[in-house]
């Protein structure tokens, strides 16, 4: 157990002051430590790393990826060195040039999708084309499945003839009947949609990551992009990991390049020209957009500073 704490010691202090580190949740502070022991781990870089990972503020299934990552590093890469990182994409096992050979891949969508507006209604998504946005999302919460069918019609109808890409939040059903161009699900979404209808119909697929394990997750379904957040804090929505920040958000864009990628959360004029140079090529926003007095000067201000 000695040498695993002293590979665990060298891989925090090489990397103590990269902006990946964040503090140790305070849940986890009172919750028993992860079971790292010999029976899940293939090696003692494995678990060494697991345990770094720890250390340094990861959730318990991201470090355990990043042991396994960190392991198949040390293999392929010739030797332990506590300054590298898993950063490519077959240290995490995946497979980045299968997309073409891959029948059950998601139809593909822009690699760069732009500013990307996550908005609550019909109205709102109405407006945002009006305003010429590249990406839109309807992000209508509501049990009402009337409603609902309601404003996707309404906003499939608005973005008809336009350039605006429209992907549907949660109702996959629904947004399959009126022929939208995408639908964006989370992780827990993923557990009852069909996803073998979405992509029969040839619909796109956004899926939701909150860190490195959902990350490897999401590539098995060979979505059309791939969304990370929080990057900072939002108060939208209760995310199920810390925000992230930038220097997680570099890491996991340079891992996930062969998707298109879209950053979210908390994301607002003053950060975004940094968010956009971590390489995604989307920045999705809801309060940049909706809690602006001119919505459609702010979609135009928010795109110039992408590119600027
Ligand atoms: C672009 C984009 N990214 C993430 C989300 C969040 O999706 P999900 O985790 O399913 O949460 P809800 O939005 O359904 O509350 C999103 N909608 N869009
Ligand atoms: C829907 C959603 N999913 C992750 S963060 C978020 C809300 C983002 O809103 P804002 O851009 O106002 O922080
Ligand atoms: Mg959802």
């Amino acid at each position: 157990m000695s040498l695993i704490r002293d590979l665990a010691d060298q891989i925090v202090s090489a990397h103590r002051k990269d902006d990946i580190c964040l503090p140790i949740p305070d849940y986890t502070l009172n919750t028993p430590p992860p079971r790292i022991d010999n029976e899940s781990a293939a090696d003692l870089n494995e678990l060494a790393a697991t345990l770094a990972a720890i250390e340094m503020g990861f959730i318990e299934k991201d470090a355990k990826t990043i042991g396994k990552a960190w392991s198949r590093m040390v293999l392929q890469d010739g030797g332990f060195d506590p300054f590298k990182w898993p950063s490519r994409p077959e240290h995490f096992d995946l497979l980045p040039w299968t997309r073409n050979m891959n029948p059950k891949a998601f139809k593909e969508c822009p690699k760069r999708l732009g500013l990307y507006g996550v908005m609550p209604d019909a109205d709102w998504v109405k407006r945002m084309v009006e305003a010429e946005i590249p990406t839109v999302q309807l992000r209508f919460k509501s049990e009402d499945r009337y409603k609902i069918r309601k404003q996707i019609r309404e906003s499939v109808k608005a973005t008809e003839g336009s350039k605006t890409l429209l992907f549907i939040n949660d109702y996959w059903e629904e947004a399959i009947d009126a022929e939208a161009y995408g639908v964006h699900l989370g992780q827990e979404d993923m557990e009852t949609a069909d996803l073998e209808a979405i992509r029969s119909a040839g619909l796109r697929l956004g899926l939701s990551t909150h860190g490195y394990a959902e990350m490897v997750y999401a590539d098995r379904f060979c979505p059309s992009y791939i969304a990370m957040g929080a990057v900072f804090p939002t108060n939208l929505k209760k995310m199920p990991t810390a925000p992230q920040g930038l220097g997680r958000l570099y890491k996991y864009a340079q891992l996930m390049n062969h998707y298109p990628l879209v950053a979210i959360g908390g994301i607002d004029e003053s950060s975004i020209h940094a968010v956009v140079k971590s390489g995604v090529g989307s920045v999705a926003v809801v309060r940049a957009i909706t809690q602006t007095k001119d919505p459609k000067a702010a979609v135009k201000h928010l795109q110039e500073l992408m590119r600027a």
